[in-house]
């Protein structure tokens, strides 16, 4: 088992990471206030766990929502299935939503947990790697719009996270692949030494190895919550955990929410923010051929898909949230480990890296 805690004052949680901690409600139950509770889950999810879950909360008054499936239902739309359940069946401001499944599940619940009678609590089971080292920790919930990813949103602090390593036995290789994704950016952007280890480790993280595996969470997430902790509602410094995201974003609206994985298009994201970055003369080119051999490694794809053209990268990017004054603001790299956020990156020359990758001009 290992602990974290996300410290952030009055509103700082634990983070506990091992093989079957849902079956340890000594360490969370604390965490539910009241007797009220709603379980926000998928149809993926719900026969897989959902029952566990329940089994552990025969003391309280539970409900349950189960979403589809998908990124293509992450929106406005999804989230009114969770306040018609709560007002249905009439739960009041002490009651405590919990987010069962990966990143989809959980922003949007944290979402409807953030707007639902102006606020209630609400906890993190986090079901897959992607969740359980990115989504589930820091707080930004919300949901996508046609024209833009994660556009409606708040930052709502959940009360704890569970990271039950067990439930990862079920995940698809291809979803297992995606969160090796945010997990290498932790590498990239703040942590040398855990890039090499994880350039020493890939196979074995590959196999799922129990030990490897509760090693790349607890890393992942002590490396989020340093971050949080010094600029929970992105300010400036937390901007550096968008590494490959305002390329990222841009794949997964133009092709269509699902159709690429959130964790592959910012594998992509990432590999084009290096060749900016190297591109512009901040970065040994070294690194970015290490990043696209470990992200290769991991399953992942390092170019952007073929069908998209320069100027619709480039005027879905405008719409990143990190915009300012209608300038770009792009996290890049000036070595190993180290992330600036600039605005300094000319438009032609993320043009010309676009083409280079194969994006038409
Ligand atoms: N809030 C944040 O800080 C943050 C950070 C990173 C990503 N995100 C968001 O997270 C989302 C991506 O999350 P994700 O990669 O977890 O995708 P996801 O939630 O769509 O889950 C991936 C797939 O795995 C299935 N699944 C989940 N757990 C499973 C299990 N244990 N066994 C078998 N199948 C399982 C799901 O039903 C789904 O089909 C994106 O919307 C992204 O924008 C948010
Ligand atoms: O927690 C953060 O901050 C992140 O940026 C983590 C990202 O991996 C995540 O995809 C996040 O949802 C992106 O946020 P957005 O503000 O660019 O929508
Ligand atoms: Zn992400």
């Amino acid at each position: 088992m290992k602990n974290l805690e996300l410290d952030l004052g009055e509103r700082s949680y634990p983070i506990f990471i091992a093989r079957d901690v849902l079956g340890q409600p000594n360490l969370w139950a604390q965490y539910i206030a009241g007797r009220q509770v709603c379980i926000v889950t998928n149809s993926t999810v719900a026969p897989l766990y959902l029952a566990a879950l329940k089994a552990q909360l025969s003391d309280k008054s539970v409900c349950e929502v189960v979403l589809p499936d998908g990124e293509a239902h992450k929106n406005l739309a999804t989230l009114e299935q969770i306040f018609d359940t709560l007002l249905e069946k009439n739960h009041n401001r002490g009651t405590t939503l919990i987010a069962l499944g990966g990143g989809v599940v959980g922003d949007m619940c944290g979402f409807a947990a953030a707007c639902y009678q102006r606020g209630v609590q609400f906890i993190q089971i986090p079901s897959t790697l992607l969740s359980m080292v990115d989504s589930s920790v820091g707080g930004k919930t919300g949901v996508n719009h046609p024209l833009g990813k994660n556009m409606i949103g708040a930052f709502h602090q959940p009360n704890c996270v569970l990271a039950d390593l067990s439930l990862l036995d079920t995940l698809p290789e291809r979803e297992f692949s995606a969160g090796m994704a945010e997990v290498i950016k932790y590498g990239l952007i703040c942590d040398a030494p855990f890039f090499e280890w994880l350039e020493a480790n890939i196979a074995g993280l590959m196999r799922r190895d129990t030990d490897l595996l509760e090693e790349a969470v607890y890393r992942s997430c002590a490396n989020k919550a340093l971050v949080v902790a010094e600029d929970e509602r992105e300010g400036g410094r937390r901007a550096i955990l968008n590494l490959g995201h305002t390329f990222g974003h841009a794949i997964e609206t133009a092709e269509g929410y699902g159709n690429w994985l959130h964790g592959e298009a910012v594998s992509a994201g990432m590999v084009l923010a290096l060749s900016l970055s190297v591109e512009l003369e901040w970065l040994n080119s070294e690194i970015l051929t290490r990043a696209k051999s470990l992200l290769q490694q991991a399953g992942l794809p390092v170019a952007p898909p073929n069908n998209m053209d320069v100027d619709q990268f480039l005027q879905l990017m405008g719409r990143d949230k990190k915009v300012l004054d209608g300038r770009l603001r792009l996290v890049l790299l000036t070595g190993l480990g180290e992330a600036v956020v600039s605005s300094q990156a000319p438009e032609d020359v993320i043009a010309q890296v676009l083409r280079d990758a194969g994006v038409r001009a």
